[in-house]
């Protein structure tokens, strides 16, 4: 028999939780963070250890690439963790999305599958799995209130990211029907902070903003230029309240239905633009490349469900923006390309 047999699947688990209440997660179970070195991962980790976990399992892809089923498999049946973040995925900004769409859609489909299946067979009792805000309609109304999953169409240049990712929320929701485990899925807002991808082509666009204006500042540029027209709205969190979120919900919340994570308010990419080259010290003037795609105009997350369960996000974009312009200064020998 192969690991992709269903016989594999765990039997125990469909008896195990009609009645769950969720509560403080064991601090000495084997906690695996699957991609413990990226943004959210690491973040995830410096919180589980500041916490008391004293059994975090990471690998990396070179260690462990996710895509291979066989190996996920070995890993889940060596490792046997109790509770597992997924927090691996391919993930990108805009253009990277846009360019590369089957590598979205299948990498993050292949992983996400096999690492679920593994927790299902050897019945890990917590999971929390990682979507996007960019799962909801691109003309949805705002702010997106969970219920708007699959209400209408995606925006386009992230239609495959998204339809992996939801694909992922409803595997959680169908091992819970079938097998009763407690599984969770959140959405979180776009994120930010120390750990993330500075590639100009790949990254987001607040990462993108702080390595392009710091090099203008250092080069005297006399402007810099940013993609498509300024005008899309777009919430940012910081990646410790998100780890800090991730943390609260495996502790306070259990239900079919995913929680948004976000700030619940949001700002233009102009305005961030302006944020960011009064955080960097660039004093140029700042273009736009209107050939570049925008994205969907606006998708600000409504928080209250979230608030329900008893976890709203501290850090101010300004100051979050200034520690994480220090990270970057002080890292950015070191930064993935
Ligand atoms: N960043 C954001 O703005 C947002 C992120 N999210 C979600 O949060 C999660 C984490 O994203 P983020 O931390 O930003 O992404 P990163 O790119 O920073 O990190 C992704 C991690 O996934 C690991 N990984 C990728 N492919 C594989 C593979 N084949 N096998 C094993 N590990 C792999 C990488 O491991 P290694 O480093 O070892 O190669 C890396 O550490 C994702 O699910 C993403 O969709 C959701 C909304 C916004
Ligand atoms: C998290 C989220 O991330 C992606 O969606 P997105 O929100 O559109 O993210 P973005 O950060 O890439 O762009 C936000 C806005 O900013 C503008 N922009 C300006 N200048 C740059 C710039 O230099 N780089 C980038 N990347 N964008 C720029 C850009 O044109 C757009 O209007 C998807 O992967 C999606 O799948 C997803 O989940």
């Amino acid at each position: 028999m192969t690991a992709q047999t269903t016989e594999h699947y765990t039997e125990k688990a469909a008896d195990t939780t009609t009645s769950f209440v969720p509560g403080p997660l064991e601090r000495t179970a084997p906690f695996y963070v699957a991609g413990h070195r990226g943004l959210v991962g690491s973040a995830i980790w410096r919180k589980l250890q500041a916490e008391g976990f004293t059994d975090l399992i990471g690998r990396t892809s070179a260690e462990l690439d996710l895509k291979d089923r066989d190996a996920v498999f070995a890993f889940f049946a060596e490792a046997k963790p109790r509770y597992v973040v997924l927090a691996a995925a391919k993930v990108g900004g805009i253009l990277a999305n846009n360019t590369y769409p089957v590598d979205f859609l299948s990498e993050n489909l292949r992983i996400q599958v096999n690492v679920l299946d593994a927790a299902l067979k050897h019945g890990v009792e917590r999971v929390l799995f990682l979507g996007s805000s960019c799962i909801y309609p691109k003309l949805a109304p705002q702010p997106l209130k969970e219920e708007y999953l699959l209400t209408g169409h995606l925006e386009p240049t992230n239609d495959a990211y998204a339809i992996a990712k939801i694909a992922g929320i409803l595997q959680i929701q169908a091992v819970r029907r079938q097998y009763g485990l407690p599984w969770i899925s959140a959405m979180p807002t776009n994120l930010y902070g120390p750990g993330d991808n500075f590639s100009p082509t790949g990254s987001h666009v607040l990462p993108a903003m702080i390595r392009r204006y710091e090099e203008a500042r250092i080069t005297g540029a006399e402007s810099v230029t940013n993609w498509g027209t300024g005008t899309p709205l777009r919430e940012f969190l910081h990646v410790d309240d998100m780890a800090e979120a991730c943390l609260h919900l495996l502790e306070h919340y259990d239900g079919d239905e995913h929680v948004n994570v976000g700030t619940g308010t949001d700002v233009t990419i102009k305005e961030l633009a302006h944020q960011v080259a009064a955080a960097v010290g660039y004093e140029g003037r700042i273009e736009w490349d209107t050939t570049k795609p925008d994205g969907t105009p606006r998708k600000l997350m409504d928080v209250s469900k979230l608030a329900a369960a008893g976890w709203t996000a501290r850090i101010p974009l300004e100051e979050g923006l200034r520690t994480t312009v220090d990270w970057y200064r002080e890292h950015q020998d070191g930064i993935r390309e």
